[in-house]
Parts: C-alpha cells; structure tokens; sequence
C-alpha cells in the first residue's frame, strides 16, 4: 500500500498555470497510482556488469514486479556503502562524508584503494605542491580505481592561490629553526647551492614590503621569526618561536598586532599559474575546484562561467575557501555564488586570533546550511597522527564538534597526504562521525535549525517544500529511507538540507552527479537510468536494490522526485 502526495506544476509553468495548481491527497487504500499520464517508454536499455567478484557494481535483469514487468537496468553504487548497508541496515550508514588530500604518503594505486576502502569520498589535490604531471597521475589512479573496483570518489582540485610562501628548501622533507638563530629570507632565485639557514619566498615585493621589528609567521604560527635587518633582497630574522619549517610553507607577517595584508588583497585571487591548473583540471573533468583565499563573490561567479565555457561534459562545482579576513567580510556573498565552502582553518587561523576560530567554523557551517551549500571543515582535525597512530582527545573532541555541527564533510590535510598513519586517521573520522550520528538519532535530536526559503522560482518553492515535509515525514514516521529521482541533484541537496534520521537514497542518471552528490551529507548516490514514470523507477529500484540484498520487503519508504512533484510513503514489496 502507498500512499502519495502529488503536486501537479508543470515543469516550465507559465504565470497563468500556477491557478490551476493542484494538490491530491490520496487515500491510503489506493495503491501508488499516480494522478498524471503515464508515459509509456519504452524498456531502458541493458548496460554491461562490471562484475569484478569483489564486489558487484552493476545488477542487471528483468521481473515481474505487482504484475508490473520492471524494464531491464542497472544500478550503480560504490562497493563501499553497498557493504556498509549489507553489514549495519542503512540506518546507521555513515552520513558525515570524508575528503582526503593526496600527496607522496598516499598516491600509490594501493594507498588510494585503502582510503578508498576506508570511507575516502573526495580525494584533494593541492596544486601548491607536486607538478601538474604528478597530479595527473593521481587522478588517472582514482579513476581507474572507479571503474575497475566500482567505488565512487571524487576528485577535488585545490588552487594554490596567490599567497606568499616559502619556496622548496632544496629538497629537504624540512628544517629545523632553533630559538635565537638567525635566519635569510630571500627573493633571490638560488640557481646553486641553497646557503645554510636560507629560505627563498615566492613574492617578490616581499623585501620591499617587510619592515624591521615586523613578526614572521611561518604556518600560521607555527615557527615565529622577527626582522631585525633588509639588505637588499635579503631579510635578516632572528628565530623567536622554534619548530619545523616545511617546503612552501604559508607566510604571513604581523605589525604592531595586526595582520599586514594591503600589498596581500592587491595580489589576484586566481593567479596566472591558478588560470594554468584550472585548465587542466577543467581538461581532467575533476569534480570540484576549491579556490584558495577568495576575497568576494566576483572571482566566483567568474570562474563558473568560464567553466561553464570551457568544460566539455558539464559543470564543474567551485567551492569556496574562506581562510581570510575578507571571505568572513563577505561570507554570504561568496557562498551563494558558490557551489560549497571550505573552513579552511590552517589560513584562517593564520589571519584572524585563534580563539576566534571556532565560533567563524559554527557560522560558516551554518550559513552553509542555510543557503543549501556543501561545507567542509578542514585542517588540523588529527595533526597529531602524521607522526603517531592514535589523535589526541582534544582532536577527537574537534572533530565530534565539526560533526556534531553537522558539517557535509571532513577534511585530511597532512594526516593523509605524507603522514604515517594515513588510514588510522581516515578510521578515526569515520568511528567518530558514526558515533556522534548515532547519538543524533538516539536523542531524537530532530533538527532544530531554522531553514530560510532559498527557492528563486515558485517551482523551486515546490521542491523546496516538498524535501522539508518528506524529511520531517521520515522523522516521524521513522522510515527506513529517503529515496530521491533526480536528474541534477538538487532535490537530493534539498533532503540533505534538513539532515533526516534516515540515508538519503539518491538516484541520478548522470555519473558526473552522483560523484559530485559525494560531498554532500547523509546522500547514498546510485547511478541509474530511470524515466518520468515514478511506478516504473519505484518498482524497478525495489528490484534491483532487492536482489543486490540493499534492501527488504517491508522497509518503509519515502520517495520523491524532481521530474514528478510529489511525496509518496510506501512499503517496499
Ligand atoms: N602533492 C604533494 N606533493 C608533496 N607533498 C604534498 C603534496 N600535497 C600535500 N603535501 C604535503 O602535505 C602537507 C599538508 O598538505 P596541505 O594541508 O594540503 O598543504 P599546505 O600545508 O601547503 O596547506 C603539505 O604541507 C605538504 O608537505
Ligand atoms: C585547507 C587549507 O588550505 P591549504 O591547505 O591549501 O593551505 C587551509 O588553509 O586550511
Ligand atoms: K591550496
Ligand atoms: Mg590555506
């Protein structure tokens, strides 16, 4: 038995349709009949199993279902959340999803597949380090994993941003600053020998703009250093804080307390190296640019339309960094014209008072939430296990914070790109995240966030409403899950939006939308092809997702979908 809500809106309304609107409320003994003409498609076409024993990435064959012969398909989904569901049920499937940035610790076909295997989502490439043939190499394994083992990741492209950094240390893994040396920071280009306690910077107004008894911050704070001498292009530091300088470490310098920053918001926040790497990854189909140090909402809706221009298969979505005191100034500008936003905390602890970091990580997770944005919190959530196997307690409490704030997604920095326990840490993640989830639900904490109306369009108000009822419907009624048909992903996002109790099954056509729903919380992407008829998609989900053992007769659904406007609350057959 099903019982549906429909909404009849067609899909390009003119001003007059809207008075002709409809609601049907059906009675509980009809079964899911729907009040619209079926369209009567012809049976979807076969696609070839990718069947490698491991695991199935496709199901396909053809049954009788209530009568109803369910056409032939296939439904993909990543191996890795198919055994999750077999083993937990979906209730407690993960919800809280996982990027891990990729560097020399983790780019090995093995070390991916083992962060894959351990919940990896999104990989991140951080284009400040490596040469673009190194990151090609990575995203050719990632890929190739995709296919051959059926798992999902995405692949997050990260800009390096105009910053001012040090340069490589000649190829040592790092050096070590002691209290009261004296170090050179140089704009000079060392074509020799590097001298001893020398680091070279990329910027070259950097002597020109140091002044003596300025402090230099390397990392954010990490190796403190004050100028006490400019000899050209060489300027003499004395060592005030000690620790571990890394190649292309940030650098940031202070003046009389504050932030130095006019020559800084003069510098581009896409640079001409940026435009090269966006190119490239626009040429790769990577799934996510982050942009690195954005100032305003400009630079983004700039990038999107060259994107728009240039990519051949479709979009590329443009997360946000907001690690600067003119991205917190702009916040709600830059998020709407993005498609997400990272709290990228190593920058932004760097440009505003630590103690303020926290309380900017609530708000942009929240305005996140608001205007409907994937956000990711990142770096420095287990710092501590690039050297040891086990985070400390404050970290594990960060990240119990970041997920009880119910970001989309965590973020590893250093822990996974060149530490050594990179797959311990991924662990820590996702125990924490599931035990914080559960908690969640087992203080049937509904979701008290106040949710404004985002809709442009009295359509997209109609989505918008109807996610915000299906997820409260599936509160209350306690359903095993959310199914979704959507064809680019915006209803999935709008489920997510309310952060149900239950998985948000969603199911796309397109694969290039399924890899980018990766980011998003609570959403199971599953590539399918499916047709404008909801009985038909119903039923032959039910039989797929049935036979794969994903589901049982019995479970309580709620599906809804962008092509048909409607709730329909159901048993599985
Ligand atoms: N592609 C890479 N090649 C070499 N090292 C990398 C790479 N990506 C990341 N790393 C290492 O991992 C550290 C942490 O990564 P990340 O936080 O992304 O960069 P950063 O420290 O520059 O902000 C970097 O400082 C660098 O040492
Ligand atoms: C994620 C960040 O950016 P990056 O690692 O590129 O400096 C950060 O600053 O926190
Ligand atoms: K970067
Ligand atoms: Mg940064």
């Amino acid at each position: 038995m099903a019982q549906s809500l429909n909404f009849f809106v067609s899909t390009s309304p003119s001003p007059d349709f809207y008075s002709h609107s409809k609601l049907a409320l059906q009675t509980p003994h009809h079964h899911h009949r729907l009040l619209f003409p079926f369209t009567n498609k012809p049976p979807l076409r076969l696609c070839a199993s990718a069947d490698n024993g491991v695991s199935a990435v496709t199901t396909d064959y053809v049954t009788q279902n209530n009568g109803v012969s369910v056409s032939a398909g296939s439904i993909e989904v990543d191996a890795v959340t198919e055994a999750e569901l077999k083993e937990n049920g979906f209730r407690s499937t993960r919800r809280t999803k996982l990027v891990c940035t990729i560097g020399p610790a983790t780019c090995g076909f093995e070390q991916l597949e083992a962060l894959a295997v351990g919940g990896m989502n999104v990989a991140r490439i951080n284009m400040c380090h490596g040469t673009r043939e190194w990151h090609k190499s990575v995203i050719d394994k990632v890929r190739r994993l995709n296919e051959e083992k059926g798992y999902a990741v995405a692949i997050m492209m990260d800009t390096e941003g105009s910053e001012i950094h040090m340069g490589d240390l000649g190829g040592a893994s790092s050096a070590k600053a002691e209290d009261g040396q004296v170090w050179t920071f140089s704009v000079r280009a060392y074509d020799t020998l590097r001298p001893e306690r020398c680091i070279t910077v990329n910027y070259d107004g950097f002597a020109e703009d140091v002044k003596v008894g300025d402090e230099l911050l390397v990392d954010g704070g990490m190796v403190r250093f004050e100028v006490i001498e400019k000899i050209g292009p060489d300027v003499k530091c004395l060592c005030t804080d000690p620790g571990l300088l890394l190649p292309r470490a940030n650098l940031t310098f202070w003046r009389d307390g504050s932030l130095v920053r006019e020559r800084n918001a003069m510098l581009p926040t896409i640079s001409s190296k940026d435009w090269l790497d966006i190119d490239f990854g626009i040429a790769e189909g990577v799934d996510f640019i982050a942009v690195s140090f954005v100032k305003s909402a400009e630079v983004i809706n700039h990038l999107k339309s060259y994107i728009k221009a240039r990519s051949r298969d479709g979009d590329i979505a443009v997360i946000s960094k907001i690690e600067s005191i003119d991205s917190l100034k702009n916040l709600e500008e830059i998020i709407l014209a993005s498609d997400g936003a990272m709290v990228a905390r190593g920058d932004l602890g760097a440009q505003i008072p630590l103690e303020q970091v926290p309380l900017a990580q609530q708000k942009i997770v929240e305005v996140c939430r608001q205007l409907n944005k994937p956000v990711i919190v990142a770096s420095q959530l287990l710092e501590s296990m690039i050297e040891y196997p086990t985070p400390t307690r404050a970290e594990v409490a960060d990240v119990s914070e970041a997920v009880r704030q119910r970001a989309d997604a965590l973020m590893l920095s250093g822990e996974s790109a060149m530490g050594q326990f990179p797959d311990k840490a991924l662990t820590v993640l996702r125990s924490v995240s599931l035990r914080i989830e559960k908690w969640w639900r087992e203080e049937k904490r509904h979701e008290v966030m106040d949710l404004p109306d985002i809709a442009s369009s009295f359509s997209d108000s109609i989505s918008e409403e109807i996610c915000n009822s299906a997820a409260k419907m599936a509160n209350n009624l306690e359903v095993d899950a959310l199914f979704v048909y959507t064809k680019d992903g915006h209803m999935a996002s709008l489920l997510s939006r309310s952060r149900p109790d239950c998985p948000i099954f969603a199911f796309t056509t397109d694969t290039l939308v399924r890899r980018r729903l990766n980011l998003q919380w609570g959403l199971i992407p599953f590539r399918l092809d499916f047709s404008d008829d909801m009985e038909t998609n119903l039923n032959k989900t039910f039989s797929l997702l049935k036979a794969r053992g994903m589901i049982k007769s019995g479970d309580l659904v709620i599906a809804v979908s962008d092509m048909l406007q409607s709730i329909q609350v159901m048993n599985v057959p």
